[in-house]
């Protein structure tokens, strides 16, 4: 298998008013093409910034950041981001939010097309029927799956998530999980999950990387061995004796990543 993304030796510094932060430390991460490498570690150890790398939006002072064979040197088109807060459009609908990505990656497409394509995935997440409301007219897991259709809407080569379910209610997050896997079955993509949550990087990912204290640096890689039949990961598979010891195994690594004890929410 292909990787699509490939992360080289990666260090990073911040400029700051006292004196270079550094963030990231010969980081290395890889993830074939399809697979979902959710990302876990302590709290301000520099996972956004990965992502920042990622999409092109920052260069790193050493290393490099590949995607699909391509070196990335300035912002992608093709890469959909999420993130906690949809910042969804107040002035739009809900379908000419999820069009928004194909107005500028695909300007020249009909608008009967991009509006097909945006019908076809809020239909895919359970939205039909509220296209033409405004944003804030629907929950907060309404618009977190609005925003999810938005950032893969024009078929990105890589679908980045900063922690898009972490201001969720717990039920919800669970539904917006299920809702993720519904969607890869159907449009099969490439993602990188930020998330501080380590039931969520086992249910959703195939590899969870854990990164160490700042500056980060990839410090245990876990292939991640879902109980279940045909691939299908249901939720019932998180109370497993196989997942209770991937997550046990995470715990520990964030542990050493910290330190000190763990405080990332949610197991
Ligand atoms: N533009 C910037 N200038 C200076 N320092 C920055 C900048 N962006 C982030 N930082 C600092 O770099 C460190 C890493 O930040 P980053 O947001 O990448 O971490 P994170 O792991 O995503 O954090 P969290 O887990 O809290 O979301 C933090 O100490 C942060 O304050």
């Amino acid at each position: 298998m292909t990787n699509l993304i490939d992360i080289k030796g990666v260090t990073h510094a911040y400029k700051t008013p006292k004196g270079l932060l550094p963030v990231l430390s010969n980081l290395n991460l890889s993830v074939p093409e399809g697979e979902f490498a959710a990302v876990v570690g302590p709290s301000g150890c520099g996972k956004s910034t990965l992502t920042r790398l990622v999409a092109g939006l920052m260069k790193p002072d050493q290393g490099e950041v590949w995607l699909h064979g391509n070196l990335v040197k300035s912002p992608r088109k093709t890469v959909g981001m999420a993130f906690q807060n949809p910042v969804l459009l107040e002035w739009r609908s809900i379908l000419d939010n999820v069009i928004l990505p194909l107005e500028i990656v695909a300007p020249s497409m009909p608008r009967a097309k991009k509006i097909a394509r945006a019908e076809e995935l809020l239909a895919l997440v359970g939205l039909s029927g509220f296209e033409a409301k405004r944003p804030s007219e629907l929950s907060g897991g309404m618009r977190q799956r609005a925003s999810l259709c938005r950032s893969i809407v024009h078929k990105p080569e890589v679908l980045i998530m900063d922690e898009p379910f972490g201001a969720l209610d717990a039920f919800t997050r669970e539904d917006l999980w299920q809702t993720m896997h519904e969607l890869r079955a159907k449009e099969p993509f490439t993602a990188v999950l930020i998330t501080h949550d380590l039931r969520e990087s086992v249910y959703l990912g195939d590899q969870v990387f854990v990164l160490s204290g700042r500056p980060a640096t990839t410090q245990f890689v876990l292939d991640v061995q879902y109980p279940g039949q045909d691939g299908q990961r249901k939720l019932d598979g998180l109370y497993t004796p196989e997942c209770s010891d991937m997550l046990a195994t995470l715990r520990e690594q964030i542990k050493i990543a910290q330190g000190r004890n763990a405080d990332v929410a949610g197991h």
